[in-house]
Order: C-alpha cells, then sequence, then structure tokens
C-alpha cells in the first residue's frame, strides 16, 4: 500500500513539534443549550488522535466548528498557529463523514479529483471531462495510495461501504488537505473494513506527516492505532491520553450512563 512516489505535505519536517490544529475554549449553544463548553484541543503533524465520548458529548459539533459548517460562540481556532478565519481551512482541511458524501454515478477517479476543485481554475472546473491529465495523475496516486487505484474506473456506486470510504479519504489527499478531521468514518462499516480505514487513517499521519483526527465510538480501534485519546463529557476535553495509556476507568468515566445527562438537559424538562 506504499507510495514511494507520494510527496511529503510542504514544510511538514519544519512544523513537527508546532500544532497543526489548536482549539482554545470553544463554545457553543444551541437554542440556549451549552453543547460545548469551553473545549480544548489540539492536533500536531504526525499525529493521529481519536476523539471519544457519549453520544451528545459534542464531538461532531467540535468538528463542524472546526471546519467552519458552525459558527462558534467563542473560542479560538488557530490552523498552524494562525486564527482559521485569516487561514482559510477549506484548503488545509478535509472533513470524512461517516455517510460518505460521494457522487455515485461517476467513477470513483473523478470522486477523487473533484477534491481538487477548490485550487482549480473555474474553467478547468465545470466538466470533470475536463479534468486535466496531470490531476488525474494526481488522483490515481491518491487512489494507489488508499489501495484503490484497481478500481479507479468503476462508479463509485458501485463499491463497498469501506471502499467508498478509501476513496472518500484519497479524495481529501487530491485536496492537499494537511488536516484530516473525520466524523464517525467507520460506524457504517463492517468490523474488517473499520479495522482496515482506521489503520489506513493511522498510516497516513505517520507515514506523511498529516494530521488527523476522528471521532470513534469504538475505544479498541482507537487502542490499536490512536497515538492520543482526546475524550469529551459534555463539552469539555476531560482526558488527554497516550491511547495505549488508556484505561477501563477512563472509558467508564466517559460513557456512563449518568453522565449522559447533562445538567442543561434536565433544566429542559423541568
Ligand atoms: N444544529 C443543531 N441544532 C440544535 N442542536 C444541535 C445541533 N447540532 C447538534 N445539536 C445538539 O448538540 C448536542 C451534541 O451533538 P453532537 O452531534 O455534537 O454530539 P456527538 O458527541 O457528536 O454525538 P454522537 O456520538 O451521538 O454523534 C446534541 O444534544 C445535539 O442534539
Amino acid at each position: 500500500m506504499t507510495s514511494p512516489t507520494w510527496p511529503a505535505p510542504p514544510g511538514a519536517a519544519a512544523r513537527v513539534g508546532g500544532a497543526a490544529l489548536q482549539v482554545r475554549g470553544l463554545r457553543k449553544s444551541f437554542a440556549g443549550r451549552t453543547v460545548l463548553d469551553g473545549l480544548d484541543l489540539s492536533l500536531a503533524p504526525g499525529e493521529f488522535l481519536a476523539l471519544l465520548g457519549a453520544n451528545g458529548s459534542g464531538k461532531s459539533t467540535a468538528l463542524r466548528c472546526v471546519v467552519g459548517l458552525e459558527r462558534p460562540d467563542a473560542g479560538e481556532i488557530l490552523v498552524h498557529g494562525r486564527p482559521a478565519d485569516t487561514a482559510p481551512p477549506h484548503r488545509r482541511m478535509a472533513m470524512i463523514f461517516q455517510q460518505i458524501h460521494l457522487v455515485h454515478r461517476r467513477t470513483a477517479l473523478d470522486n477523487v479529483c473533484a477534491g481538487a476543485l477548490g485550487r482549480l481554475p473555474l474553467r478547468r472546473s465545470l466538466t470533470p471531462l475536463l479534468f486535466p491529465r496531470e490531476l488525474r495523475e494526481e488522483a490515481m496516486v491518491c487512489l494507489d495510495r488508499v489501495g484503490m487505484a484497481g478500481r479507479a474506473a468503476e462508479p463509485a456506486g458501485r463499491l463497498s461501504g469501506g471502499q467508498r470510504q478509501r476513496v472518500a479519504i484519497a479524495r481529501a489527499l487530491c485536496q492537499r488537505a494537511e488536516i484530516i478531521l473525520a466524523d464517525e468514518p467507520v460506524s457504517a462499516l463492517d468490523p474488517a473494513a473499520a479495522e482496515q480505514v482506521v489503520a489506513l487513517l493511522a498510516d497516513l499521519a505517520h507515514e506523511q506527516g498529516l494530521a488527523v483526527a476522528a471521532v470513534l465510538h469504538q475505544p479498541d480501534l482507537a487502542r490499536r492505532h490512536a497515538d492520543r485519546v482526546t475524550g469529551l463529557l459534555h463539552g469539555r476535553a476531560t482526558l488527554d491520553t497516550p491511547a495505549a495509556a488508556l484505561t477501563a476507568a477512563d472509558l467508564a468515566t466517559l460513557y456512563a450512563p449518568d453522565h449522559q445527562h447533562h445538567p442543561d438537559a434536565d433544566q429542559e424538562h423541568q
């Protein structure tokens, strides 16, 4: 699965040691209900971070704020030390979702090429037929990197869930994202496919210096593949530990049934 032709992201080596992404004091409420309550996160180049937490603890909202899909009420989001709104995040970050957003009737290759639309001149991005040859070649390298080069010409709709998720990851690579945020990327996959996709995300961090964070609902996958685990409880990061050191007690605290009820939720029902 390794690709000797794959280039390291520009400046990756120089940045080792500095955070690719820093989130400080992030706050977000919906209709007066606090979802993110001063969340701090950090993610280094070359690191694979697993985000764990019970349903409703704010994991998706946090990622959506980071990529600009939600507007936080307060807090700072720094990309390589610069506020995300002055260093537009769309080019440097890619988000991968549980529901894989591919155009099913288009080939895997066209879907991957589409990752580059944000950086193509408009006239070249009007139709996939006009994707330039260099881009198609780059997309093939990306597909090769995720082990899908052999399926490049197939419509995405004909691929399995795990294969589609790998194509979605290739699209993020073709976007030349330096930060990949994955929201439950393997929740819809069978155990073998889930293992492969999480291992791939870890490889991309470790071999290409990408900064990768994934929301996982499988602590064992986090333990096996992630470098570090950040645990969210009621919109705060209450756990930050090397993945190998994750304990049963840590998990019991994160997923304790009495913690699933936020005080704000109680107020709502009074
Ligand atoms: N657009 C929205 N409008 C209103 N409430 C929202 C919105 N988005 C999220 N919420 C609420 O915010 C809380 C946190 O949701 P979020 O999806 O961030 O949690 P999560 O930790 O990702 O949960 P899960 O593990 O179930 O995916 C939930 O109570 C949810 O209903």
